[in-house]
């Protein structure tokens, strides 16, 4: 389902957080969000999944106006911190979050196994996730977020903290889902990920300062790096 956002901005207590974003994202592509740390992209993944209401400007998820609870099966979320029962197995936590869908008992199972083949874990299932590693956490908050066969995905800096082995596989399994049909919207602060994306937005101080298919955004460059664009903004970035 397309995404598309008009003229929507955010305030926390008297601080501007978004301004004015315009954002139209096609359906079944990967669209990313880049900018710096405290830039705001947490706050429009919470606009867009409809967590969070904006002040102005209006967001639709296909024909709906966000926020509705309508769309919830639509909607997959990996939030930047892994909301993990430590304590229960991988395999349980997906029967666990898998049982707030209306989803039936095969079903399920099913779907458990083809999400934990996805991400890689078939073999770990049985462990506690207090005894996975941070890698695996974050696949398995993947899986979890796959689940329900969401339409739209939102990954919140999926691949914080992870070695550049493991976030190549993660974003193959990205590429994977995306193959499904899914539309994905990811955010980051690292600058090459944006190769994996089909489009992105800059986001600089709340406001988007380019946002582009890859190819287009990369030849407003001279030498090919998206740093280049956010310094010509006049701002720097990490
Ligand atoms: N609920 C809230 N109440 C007050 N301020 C908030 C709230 N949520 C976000 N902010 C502020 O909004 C700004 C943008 O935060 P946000 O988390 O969206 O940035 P971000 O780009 O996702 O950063 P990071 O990469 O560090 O996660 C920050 O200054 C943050 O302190």
């Amino acid at each position: 389902m397309d995404l598309r956002l008009h003229g929507v901005s955010k305030s926390f207590h008297q601080q501007t957080v978004l301004q004015q974003i315009d954002l139209l994202i096609p359906s079944g592509e990967i669209c990313g969000l880049l900018g710096p740390s405290g830039s705001g992209k947490t706050t429009l993944i919470r606009l867009m999944i409809g967590a969070i209401q904006a002040d102005a400007g209006s967001i639709q998820i296909g024909d709906t106006s966000m926020p509705n609870f309508k769309m919830l099966p639509e909607i997959g979320f990996m939030p930047q911190n892994d909301a993990l029962y430590e304590d229960l197995s991988g395999l349980a936590n997906l029967q666990f979050f898998g049982s707030l869908y209306n989803m039936s008992r095969q079903d399920l199972t099913e779907r458990i196994e083809e999400v934990l083949t996805l991400v890689d874990l078939t073999n770990d299932q049985k462990k506690l996730v207090r005894h996975y590693s941070g890698g695996m956490k974050k696949r398995l908050s993947l899986a979890i977020s796959i689940l329900h066969r969401p339409t739209v995905l939102f990954l919140d800096e999926p691949t914080v903290g992870i070695d550049p082995v493991l976030r190549r596989q993660i974003w193959n399994q990205f590429q994977a889902i995306r193959a499904q049909g899914t539309t994905i919207v990811v955010s980051t602060h690292v600058m090459d990920e944006i190769n994996e994306c089909d489009r992105a937005a800059l986001i600089y101080n709340g406001r988007i300062i380019a946002y582009d298919p890859l190819d287009r955004l990369l030849a407003q460059t001279e030498n090919g790096q998206v740093e280049e664009l956010f310094l010509l903004a006049g701002k720097d970035v990490t």
